[in-house]
Parts: structure tokens; sequence; C-alpha cells
């Protein structure tokens, strides 16, 4: 199969300077897996990307929360993935459920980014995910599904791209999908992609997980067979993170 196991920390709009160098030193003091068994990306509100690709360990990444979704220019407040790439950052994270949802970004506007970003020559985290509503409709997957749709008409090379399930529901709420929920969810997509993508895509690109997971919860959830790796809210701020980061192990056994 070959997908090795992804683990992203997004601290979305947390942290001073003081907190996020301590969050990194604490990174760097941990025992993790080598990256040969785990890729790690943390993902810092823009202010702090510079300071924290700057102090972080060599074998651990950084990533944008969000980026422009074609080129800079008269766009007040935004931020390029021009201005990215020329920082050094190598990943951005689009389509984030708080972004679609707070700030009305749609399907196609996520696609535009994400086929942009691809093209400047960053790596992609694309969320998608279901609210609760459309979880009790039955709505599941044809919500994932037309979101992945969007990312899929404007992109013909996946390589770069890694995705993020991310149920609404369980963002920030301490409820965690169970580990079959997660499974279903996962496995249907690479079905989907298997169909309307290719059969390569589909064996290679790594589906992660997100939403309440923690260090109690990772182990259980890591252990099923399409969940490549996790997006990790609340609880990439904490020392658990890095137990989250191990997890990667339960692949290998
Ligand atoms: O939104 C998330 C990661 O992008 C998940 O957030 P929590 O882990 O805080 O639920």
């Amino acid at each position: 199969m070959g997908r090795k196991f992804f683990v992203g920390g997004n601290w979305k709009c947390n942290g001073t300077t003081e907190e996020v160098k301590k969050i990194v030193t604490t990174l760097n003091e941990a025992q993790v897996p080598g990256e040969d068994i785990v890729e790690v990306v943390v993902s810092p509100p823009f202010v702090f990307l510079p300071v924290v690709k700057s102090l972080l360990r060599s074998d651990f990444h950084v990533a944008a929360q969000n980026c422009w979704v074609r080129k800079g220019g008269a766009f007040t407040g935004e931020v390029s993935a021009e201005m990215l790439v020329n920082l050094g950052i190598p990943w951005v994270i689009l389509g984030h459920s708080e972004r679609r949802q707070l700030l009305n970004e749609s399907n196609e506007f996520v696609g535009d980014k994400v086929a942009y970003a691809l093209a400047q020559g960053l790596k992609v985290i694309a969320c998608i995910g279901e609210t609760l509503e459309q979880r009790e409709a039955g709505s599941t997957m044809a919500v994932v599904a037309e979101q992945t749709k969007a990312i899929a008409a404007k992109i013909s090379n996946w390589d770069n791209v890694v995705l993020a399930y991310e149920p609404v529901w369980a963002i920030g709420t301490g409820k965690v999908a169970t580990p079959a929920q997660a499974q279903e969810v996962h496995a249907e997509l690479r079905k989907w992609i298997e169909s309307n993508v290719s059969a390569e895509v589909a064996s290679s690109v790594r589906i992660i997980y997100g939403g309440s997971v923690n260090g109690g919860n990772c182990n259980e959830l890591a252990a099923k067979g399409d969940v490549d790796g996790f997006l990790v809210g609340g609880a990439s701020l904490k020392p658990e993170f890095i137990d989250i980061i191990k997890s990667a192990t339960v692949k290998k056994n």
C-alpha cells in the first residue's frame, strides 16, 4: 500500500509568541518514530509561521491554514500561495469546515484554491466533512463525494494532496467518530476516488481523520485500514500530540 502515516496539528487561531515557542520546544524534545514511518506537519496561524519554521526540528514540517484562491494582488487581508512558497512553507490546509461554514467557502471555491496552491508547488491538506444534520439525514457520503468532486474536477495530479475527513459534528466537540464510522467513510471515499479518479490515486492518496482526536482515542482509530493519519485541533496544542504521532506505529504491527 505504501501510504505513509500523516499527523497534522491544526493550531487554528490560537497562541502567543511565547506559547508557540513552548509548543515547539515540546515537539523538538519528543522521541517519535522516524520520518520513514510518520510525516508530521504543524499549522500555526500565518503570523507565527516564520518563527515556528525557524525553530522546529527538521523532520517536522509546517503548513499554513489557508491561502488566497489566485495570484496575489489587491486582496486586502489575504495571503497568497506565492508568499507561502517564498517563505519556504511546504503545506497549506484548505477547505477547513470552519472556513466553509463561517466564511461561506463553497465547494467550487475550495476546488479552485486547491488547484491554484498545487500549481504553485504547495502540498495541500484538503478538508471535507458533513454536518450533524447531513449525517442524520443519511447524506454523509453524498456530501463528502460532492466536496471531493469539486476538487477532483480541478486537479489532475493527487501526489501532493492529503484528504482530511473531518465530520463537522466531531470538531471541537469531544464527540469523536467511532473507529468504525471513520473507517466506513474513508473506505467509501476511496471507492469513490477509484471510480471517479483512478485506482492508482485511490490506493495511494492518504485519507486522514480529524475531529476530537486525542491521546486516548488515536490508537484505535489508527488501527483502521483506511485511516492514514490525523488532523488534530485542540490536542495538537498539548503534549498529548506526541502520543498521537506515536500512534503511527500501530500501522507497523
Ligand atoms: O478541526 C480539526 C482539525 O482541523 C479538529 O479539531 P479538534 O481536534 O479540536 O476537534
